[in-house]
């Protein structure tokens, strides 16, 4: 970069200095942009720093402490210097403004990709970012330096997903973490409140036992908690929450145990995280190396310069076994055949249409690639007053106890790199997949071309109405090819759709997913159910000049007798049911706290108050969130799929801080 140092290049206090990062810059080399993560202790924004994309680190300095603080962490920065450790590139260390400038990393911290972005890495990927993050705490432990804070959240990863250790908001000398304990044992004699809170700290559910028993922290409470962290990557769950081990004490959070019981469930029961299972391709060797790094006793602990050399020689294996895999596939090509038959029994009425495919496709050729964006949608608002909600977000979606899959959703935040626009949907499928496969690949698509020209609500209705037409237009000229031979073939989707626009919220449905908004504490229904059993459903289905009869145990829509009056598809039902929307608007402010959208599936069994208070009982993590739901929803003996979107609307932390 081409900053300049100022001499003298130190702190305003004199106490951090530097010969190659510029500790004091002039205002004008700086701009921040947006948050990205607002923690319990910074604020880190997006930012450009004399030309270029860097992440500026903002400390909220309300006491002399954490000014302290702030000293001491530039201090440590200013030392480091390893390539498997975010790389600070500048500093602001006088009054009014201190910060801490980094280079970018594209894909966040690891947390945020495998529990919001569902990333599964490969195990060779997984491997790398092991054998990285181990490597930087070999040297910071050579420096003598203890992190005290490793979990996935503090691991960042560039657009490659090379991993580089951050946060050393925590991190200090060993020496010094001795000093400050011997003087506090021995002015007090005896551990007081105020000792606990100054010594424990870290994020609980990656804190070593010692820790949890308010030990010191040592180099092998940074090893536990890197076991915790690489198990964590490998099964993609949060530790403790998994909530498919049954009867076992693993199940603590969701038992909703408290955390004392946690604390006391690690330390004296021995209570660890499920391990990565063999099946997913994870070679016992590395599951044995986690379980050595997370033993009850330190001493048992490999030190990283071990792990280093313990995982350099999973790593050499894979790679021998590599080029053995590429020698043998020369023999093995020809047993690919015998799929394809089977394949081509279970298409009998639709000869293997990929209806994402068909989806994306119409919609490509409906915008040829350009869309001039929500630029006017943005500009019609003002800026400065208006509140502007902080997002995550996560789905969950199984199967449930159907043989088939007919629910589809989409996650598009940031959608056309708008950083305050964003657009999820869920379509739930009958009579086959088709319907809600080509809805969620063109619907997104039809609301971006639409952007430019209505207002959201419009955009909205008519993205519903053009996915309907382009659906049943595509499924007919499939008819008439051949391609679907089973004339009485009509599958449908209901559909719903949240779109945010900075503050506004808007909801559009036709069917039966539901959306609610938990405001204050209560839940807020956002959307109505559109089923022949409410009375205005069914008068307005009647007057379309469609048919509504008792059946069986319900009303139901014409021959095909569907619950829903209101879908994308079912072309033998149309006009009479509609894929005209219902759309609410609402504007959000500081008391909303998250929005759930889900099939039916879920809402069948599980009441929107239900859903409101089982999230206040879970992981702050939206994509946890939605698997509770889920598993709650199939546990209380849902029949159907069940899809779930949870978007946090206000900043939420994972794990719960000690002090
Ligand atoms: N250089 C960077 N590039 C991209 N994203 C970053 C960068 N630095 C931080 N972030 C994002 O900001 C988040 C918070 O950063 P960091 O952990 O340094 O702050 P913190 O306030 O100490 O957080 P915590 O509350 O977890 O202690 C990271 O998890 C990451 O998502
Ligand atoms: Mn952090
Ligand atoms: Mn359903």
């Amino acid at each position: 970069m081409g900053l300049e140092i100022v001499e003298p290049n130190t702190c305003v206090r004199g106490c951090c200095s530097s010969t190659c990062i510029p500790l004091h810059l002039p205002p004008s080399s700086y701009t921040l942009l947006s948050p990205i993560a607002r923690g319990a202790e910074s604020v880190v924004y997006e930012a450009f720093l004399d030309g270029n994309r860097v992440a500026a680190k903002k400390p909220i300095l309300s006491t002399s402490e954490d000014l302290d603080k702030f000293h001491k962490e530039l201090q440590l920065l200013c030392k480091l210097n390893h390539p498997g450790i975010a790389t600070l590139v500048a500093a602001h260390a006088r009054p009014p403004n201190y910060m801490f400038f980094f280079r970018f990393y594209e894909q966040q911290n690891l947390a945020h990709r495998l529990h919001v972005q569902e990333w599964t890495p490969h195990f060779d990927q997984a491997l790398a970012i092991s054998l990285q993050l181990a490597k930087a705490l070999q040297y910071l432990h050579d420096q003598g330096i203890i992190h005290r804070d490793v979990k996935p959240a503090n691991v960042l990863l560039d657009r490659n997903s090379s991993a580089y250790l951050a946060d050393f908001g925590l991190a200090q000398y060993k020496k010094d973490i001795r000093a400050v304990s011997t003087e506090n044992w021995r002015s007090s004699g005896k551990p007081t409140g105020g000792f606990h809170k100054k010594n424990m700290v870290g994020t609980l559910i990656y804190m070593a036992p010692e820790i949890l028993r308010k030990d010191i922290h040592s180099e092998k409470s940074d090893v536990y908690s890197f076991a915790v962290s690489i198990n964590e990557m490998l099964t993609g769950v949060v530790p403790y929450t998994d909530i498919r081990a049954e009867a076992q004490a693993h199940t603590v959070l969701e038992m909703s145990y408290t955390e004392q019981q946690l604390t006391a469930a690690v330390v004296s029961g021995g209570l660890r995280p499920v391990l990565a299972g063999t099946e997913s391709g994870v070679p016992a060797i590395m599951l044995s190396l986690i379980q050595k790094c997370w033993d009850v006793n330190p001493e048992n602990r490999p030190s990283f310069s071990d792990i280093v050399l313990e995982l350099e020689g999973i790593l050499q294996q894979r790679k021998e076994m590599e080029k053995e895999d590429l020698l043998l596939q020369k023999s093995s090509i020809s047993n690919g055949h015998q799929a394809i038959d089977s394949m081509n029994n279970l298409h009998t009425y639709q000869e293997n249409i990929n209806w994402y495919t068909e989806g994306e496709y119409l919609s490509k050729k409906a915008s040829s690639g350009v869309h001039s964006g929500f630029r006017i949608w943005l500009n019609s608002l003002d800026e400065s007053s208006t509140y502007h909600p902080i997002l995550s977000w996560g789905s969950f979606a199984t199967c449930g106890k159907r043989e088939s899959m007919e629910d589809t959703h989409f996650l598009m935040p940031y959608i056309c790199n708008e950083k305050d626009v964003h657009v999820f949907g869920i379509f739930d499928g009958h009579r086959g997949a088709a319907a809600a496969e080509f809805a969620a690949q063109t619907l997104p698509e039809f609301l971006k071309i639409l952007g430019s020209t209505c207002s959201p609500p419009d955009a909205l209705f008519e993205a519903f109405v053009r996915t309907d037409v382009a659906f049943r237009n595509v499924l007919d000229s499939h008819r008439k090819s051949k391609r679907v031979t089973q004339k009485d073939w009509h599958p449908g989707c209901t559909a719903s759709a949240a779109l945010i626009v900075r503050n506004k919220l808007f909801i559009a449905n036709a069917g039966d997913c539901r959306t609610i908004l938990c405001r204050g504490g209560s839940p807020l229904a956002l959307s109505r159910d559109h089923v022949a059993s409410c009375l205005e459903e069914r008068e307005r289905v009647v007057s379309a000049g469609g048919q509504v009869k008792w059946q069986v145990d319900t009303w139901r829509v014409g021959p095909a007798a569907l619950q829903v009056t209101r879908s994308i598809g079912d072309d033998d039902l149309k006009p009479a049911v509609t894929a005209e929307p219902e759309i609410t608007e609402t504007v959000l402010s500081v008391e909303d706290e998250f929005l759930v959208m889900a099939s039916d599936g879920l809402w069948d069994v599980v009441s929107n108050m239900e859903v409101v208070s089982i999230i206040r009982d879970t992981v702050k993590e939206p994509a946890m969130c939605s698997k509770r739901l889920a598993t709650e929803a199939a546990e209380r003996g849902s029949k159907d799929n069940i899809t779930v979107i949870v978007v946090f609307l206000r900043p939420v932390s994972t794990a719960e801080r000690v002090y």
